[in-house]
């Protein structure tokens, strides 16, 4: 890799994504299009009436043009009667495609948002029910271009009124019913012109749909990319990567900018050639149709609001040719509304594409049909029989773990780094379903138990005690309601009621994204309070390595102890010294159990624990 070469790895590419047609997009948005069902059926309500009325105005033209028109040039008057019957239908229909067109655009672009909105709510929640594996592989920035500019690119199908195309297309097939009924000689000549052009527009379509999906994948990289060095800004200034990243930055930009060019020479492409093929379809009837004006010599004079366009056995009159002038352009229509937003409707074709890929992904830790409630007077047992677990394929990262911990019984996890402590953990969290064997709580497998009621059974204190934005009292209850009262009584059973009361608004002190305006010690003793207040019987702490000052140590020290008090507690230790009064050490190296005991029997043992703690004794 040269210094300049993204590291794709670190990126994340997607397993291959499986491409769509676009009828099968179409039927993904149905479900959401049927949410809005009434809406759906005003905006279809409206397409007859707009497609007559476009298919009609030809007609009328064409009427007066060989009507009192050509009767009054044929008779030398100098006043036209007999015209304003036209003009007024003309009007009407003028006015009903107005109307039409705006009650039309209206319900479809609402209709359009609407769905576009169901489907970022569906999205967020599905993302965030995701196994973890999803997220080991899967940069933020590639999740945050899905939910924001990928649903967003699917809203611009709808506010740009590119479903407008649809009723265009309900008007080609009206306008060409029409005009095979008038004169099918030309009629065909028309549609024969249409059909390669239409063949055209799909394969370049299927050609910009491509390019446009590798330009999200692009902007998705380049995204994830933007957002690991602001989340890392800290070591990419400490380490001076500001000029290696840039550089990188640089190539991924040029990357994406070039799938964009892609995109462009397509959409250029395509307004090109329907520009001219419009063009060419007039000059192919100015040329047929005029020959058959040319031998129609008198017949041109047709009879009144009743008549209609002669067939191709009879004379064409100058009326007839310019109405299927103008149902050439009207005919064009579709195809140019097409080029004009094919962007707009390509991309979010692309978007939901790309939304479904995640949509699809299944939701691996579910909570069984009928959940097994927990005995109430369970006391907390935890017991690990025959577990194997591996975050890929069969590479092991806990072999063959038993053990139980008994009720209220303090137990430290230890061992070198990258033995599966933290693996344990996630099991027992289910953040992760064990590959083989079980894990049971109370004597109830964890996979037969409703996440919720696990949760509420098992409090977690994780190393860095991640906070959102919100206060302090949000922070503690997390949502679920709780009076301040009530969080208060929390805060002082551990004694730590005087040091939230110390922040700057006490309770309601604001708290920045990930609590970036807290220090680590006072965000690890807001993370006890909330463990506090939910009261579970089973605490799994793991355990802060970072050195804190002597007053914070020890407030967390003695919020800790309350904190154990009558609890099943799992420790995760890394600094020995602060786990030799647990009941139970279980000592573990590359997934295996190798040594359980006190402090003293490991010690006396004189095996891996004993190396551990001497080495550690030694360090510090
Ligand atoms: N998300 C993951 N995907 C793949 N492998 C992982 C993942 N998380 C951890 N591992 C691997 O699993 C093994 C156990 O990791 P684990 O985090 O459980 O160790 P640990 O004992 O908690 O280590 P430490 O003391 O350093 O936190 C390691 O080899 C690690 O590389």
């Amino acid at each position: 890799m040269t210094a300049a070469t993204p590291p794709d790895a670190a990126l994340g590419s997607d397993p291959q994504p499986q491409r769509e047609s676009d009828w099968r997009l179409l039927r993904i948005l149905w479900p959401y299009a049927r949410r809005h069902l009434k809406l759906l059926l005003a905006a279809l309500a409206f397409l007859p009436p707009l497609a007559l009325a476009d298919a009609v105005q030809p007609l009328i033209l064409q009427r007066a043009l060989d009507g009192p028109i050509a009767q009054a040039v044929e008779r030398g008057d100098a006043i036209l009667s007999g015209l304003w019957p036209y003009v007024a239908l003309l009007i009407l229909t003028v006015l009903v495609r107005w109307g039409f067109q705006s009650l039309e655009g209206y319900s479809s672009q609402k209709l359009g948002q609407l769905m576009t909105r169901d489907i970022r709510n569906d999205l967020f929640a599905h993302i965030l029910a995701l196994p973890a594996q999803f997220f080991d592989r899967t940069p933020v920035g590639k999740l945050i271009t899905r939910i924001t500019s990928d649903v967003e690119a699917l809203g611009d199908v709808f506010s740009t009124g590119a479903v407008g195309i649809v009723s265009d297309l309900f008007t080609l097939g009206v306008i060409a019913v029409v005009m095979l009924s008038q004169r099918w000689d030309l009629g065909l000549l028309l549609i024969l012109i249409v059909i390669p052009i239409a063949a055209l527009v799909v394969w370049l379509q299927r050609r910009f749909r491509d390019a446009n999906f590798r330009v999200r994948e692009e902007l998705s990289k380049l995204n994830s990319w933007i957002q690991e060095n602001i989340l890392g800004i800290t070591v990419v200034q400490l380490f001076r990567r500001e000029r290696l990243n840039g550089q990188i930055f640089q190539t991924i930009n040029q990357r994406y900018i070039h799938e964009v060019d892609q995109t462009i020479l397509y959409d250029s492409a395509l307004s090109a050639i329907l520009e001219w093929v419009s063009w060419l379809a007039v000059a192919a009837l100015l040329w047929v149709g005029g020959q058959q004006v040319i031998t129609a010599g008198t017949g041109m004079v047709r009879e009144g609001l009743g008549g209609s366009l002669p067939t191709p056995s009879e004379p064409l009159t100058f009326g007839s040719l310019y109405a299927f002038i103008l149902f050439s352009q009207r005919f064009f229509n579709p195809l140019r509304q097409l080029a004009e937003k094919f962007t707009a409707l390509q991309s979010g074709f692309t978007a939901v594409e790309r939304i479904d890929n995640i949509l699809r992904l299944p939701i691996a830790i579910r909570d069984p049909l009928q959940p097994r409630p927990l005995p109430p007077s369970g006391g907390g047992e935890v017991r690990f029989e025959n577990v194997f677990f591996a975050y890929t394929g069969d590479e092991w990262v806990l072999k063959n773990l038993n053990f139980t911990i008994h009720p209220g019984e303090k137990v430290a996890l230890v061992g070198p780094t990258g033995a599966g402590k933290s693996s344990i953990i996630r099991l027992l969290c289910r953040l992760y379903d064990v590959s083989q064997g079980s894990i049971r709580i109370d004597g109830v497998d964890i996979r037969e138990i409703a996440q919720a009621e696990l949760h509420r059974r098992l409090g977690v204190i994780l190393q860095d005690g991640f906070l959102f934005s919100g206060d302090i009292q949000q922070n503690i209850t997390l949502g679920e309601g709780g009076s301040l009262a009530e969080v208060e009584q929390a805060a002082r059973r551990l004694n730590l009621h005087e040091f939230i009361c110390d922040l700057p608004q006490g309770y309601a002190t604001p708290v920045r994204e990930r609590g970036s305006n807290l220090s680590s010690g006072q965000k690890q003793l807001i993370s006890f309070v909330r463990a506090m207040w939910r009261n579970p019987n089973i605490l799994v702490l793991d355990e802060a390595t970072a050195s804190l000052d002597v007053g914070t140590e020890a407030l967390i020290q003695s919020a800790l102890e309350t904190l154990l008090r009558d609890r099943t507690a799992i420790i995760i230790a890394h600094r020995l010294s602060t786990i030799r009064d647990v009941d139970r050490i279980l000592v573990l190296q590359r997934g295996e159990l190798k040594e359980q005991g006190s402090h003293a029997e490991l010690m006396a043992l004189n095996g891996i624990y004993a190396n551990l703690y001497r080495l550690q004794d030694l360090g510090g």
